[in-house]
């Protein structure tokens, strides 16, 4: 099946309440590829990743995995095809960065049985990758939000899954940590994976994805090549403010933002 996208989403809506949160998108992406998410705050990133893995419900629309449509499908066989990394929002309990990583596997662990030693390989080989084997029986309450990243990132490629959904991968990170949180994004998608991934820092996203998903208030603004997409004028259009967007001697692009005109406190 070459020619089948490795997702497709089909004239999805989401609803909460009367409010639309996502107000009929459709697109499709091919396989191996880095996909960015990106839009102001509120413009329905979240609620999008939150579709496709079946956390919420679509009011309407279908999505589609790899041809399969999600419709219906049981949540194991869907983990097989999808994993999700949710925005940092740290559980309290003790529980250890074996233990988490651990839960990856379980799409693929019989009911009856526990681990087996070959899950326990996998999450070994996927802690020394992620540089965690130190960390193994750290909890997670004790760690840095970088390694916490990396924790949650290793437990979702264990699930071997297709399509990876990564939400604000690097909003409590530093420059260092969020390069080699992108490095590794970037390292699965040569494995074939494709990653779609939310970010509010476009230079970041200009810099390693393949495409971009640009969204304003539930609606697709435009997709393409972050290059050739992101200007000057659709950063006005989106986000409202002014900025710059220059390219480095290595053709890469950063923006700078300027200004935010209609701000509140102007009014201070
Ligand atoms: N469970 C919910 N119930 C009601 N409204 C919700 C719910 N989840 C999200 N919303 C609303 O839907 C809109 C989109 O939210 P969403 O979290 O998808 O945005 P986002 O683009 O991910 O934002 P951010 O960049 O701030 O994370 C927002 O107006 C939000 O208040």
């Amino acid at each position: 099946m070459d020619n089948v996208p490795l997702l497709e989403v089909k004239n999805l809506k989401k609803c909460y309440g009367d409010f639309e949160a996502l107000k009929g998108v459709s697109y499709s992406i091919g396989s191996g590829q880095m996909v960015g998410l990106i839009g102001p705050n509120g413009c329905g990133k979240s609620t999008m990743m939150k579709c496709i893995c079946k956390i919420h419900e679509p009011t309407s629309g279908e999505i589609f995995i790899d041809g399969e449509s999600t419709k219906g499908k049981k949540a194991s066989a869907l983990a097989k095809l999808v994993a999700n990394v949710p925005a940092e929002s740290r559980g309290t309990f003790g529980m250890s960065v074996m233990d988490l990583v651990m839960l990856g596997r379980h799409p693929y662990v019989d009911s009856i049985w526990w681990e087996s030693d070959d899950d326990e390989n996998v999450a070994m080989d996927a802690m020394k990758r992620f540089g965690l084997d130190h960390l193994k029986d750290k909890q997670l309450s004790m760690l840095s939000s970088g390694e916490y990243q990396r924790a949650m990132i290793a437990k979702a490629y264990v699930q071997s899954p297709r399509l990876m959904l990564v939400d604000e991968p690097t909003s409590h990170l530093d420059m260092k940590y969020k390069l080699e949180v992108m490095e590794y994004l970037q390292a699965m998608v040569k494995t074939d994976m494709t990653i779609l991934v939310a970010e509010h820092d476009i230079s970041l996203m200009a810099r390693y994805c393949d495409l971009c998903i640009i969204m304003k208030k539930g609606e697709i603004k435009t997709i393409g090549d972050p290059k050739k997409v992101i200007t000057e004028e659709l950063i006005e259009e989106v986000y409202e403010v002014d900025a710059r967007v220059g390219t480095d001697p290595d053709g890469e692009i950063y923006i700078l933002p300027k200004r935010f005109r209609a701000s509140n406190a102007n009014k201070f």
